[in-house]
């Protein structure tokens, strides 16, 4: 089976890239599979230029094709905040249940039509000896006044999607890949695999 190294030791992201690419007859290992690699600090000021510099720095270690995921959300009552600064918005020990708390007390009194927030995905590939390929996009929702819902992790308990009438946290992994600013993001990198992996993408 073809393999696929994505740099994130986020278990939540593991997990849905681990579904998202099974569809595509695809392998993931992810840096869970190698803990002695250091984290890639996020200095830039973009979701793509983090997605950029993870996807280099782990590609360059290994010497093989690698995606990097930086993602986010941005609530527009907060001008755009925590964006980049999401996994880390309470806290440099990046807690779920702490940052929730924290977005929850900044809208406190913010009425539901104005909670207006899209959670925001930049996918980028590196391969070596290659210029890399970066892709974006987002799901737009609403930040709930309460959490709800047991799926999912991060933001999703808060990340309220009127059509569905549901959080993101309330929907199954199957659905949420359906919809989600990663699955929209992975499409795109779909419709531009061959360009990108000019042929080695076919790794064992
Ligand atoms: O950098 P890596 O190792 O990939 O892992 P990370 O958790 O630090 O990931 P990011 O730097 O991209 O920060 C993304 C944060 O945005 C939030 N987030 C991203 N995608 C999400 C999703 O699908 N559902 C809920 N929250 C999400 C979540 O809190 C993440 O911690
Ligand atoms: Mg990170």
């Amino acid at each position: 089976m073809n393999k696929i190294v994505i740099a994130t030791k986020n278990a939540g992201k593991v997990r849905e890239f681990a579904a998202l690419f099974a569809k595509r007859g695809i392998d993931v290992k992810s840096l869970l599979d190698f803990p002695d690699v250091p984290d890639v600090e996020e200095t830039g000021s973009t979701f793509a230029e983090n997605a950029r510099l993870k996807a280099e720095a782990i590609s360059h270690r290994f010497g093989c094709p690698v995606i990097a995921d930086d993602s986010g959300l941005v609530v527009d009552a907060l001008g755009g905040r925590p964006g980049v600064y999401s996994a880390r918005y309470a806290g440099e020990d990046k807690n779920d249940a702490r940052n929730i708390a924290k977005l929850l007390h900044e809208l406190e009194g913010v009425p539901m039509e104005q909670r207006t927030a899209r959670f925001h995905c930049a996918l980028a590939v590196a391969i070596p000896g290659r210029p890399t390929a970066v892709v974006e996009a987002a799901c737009e929702g609403y930040i709930a006044e309460a959490p709800r819902g047991e799926g999912g992790f991060g933001y999703d308990p808060v990340f309220y999607l009127p059509e569905k009438g549901k959080t993101m946290a309330e929907l199954t992994p199957e659905e949420k890949n359906e919809i989600s600013h990663r699955a929209k993001a992975l499409a795109k990198l779909d419709e531009q695999w061959d360009d990108i992996m000019g042929g080695e993408g076919r790794m064992e």
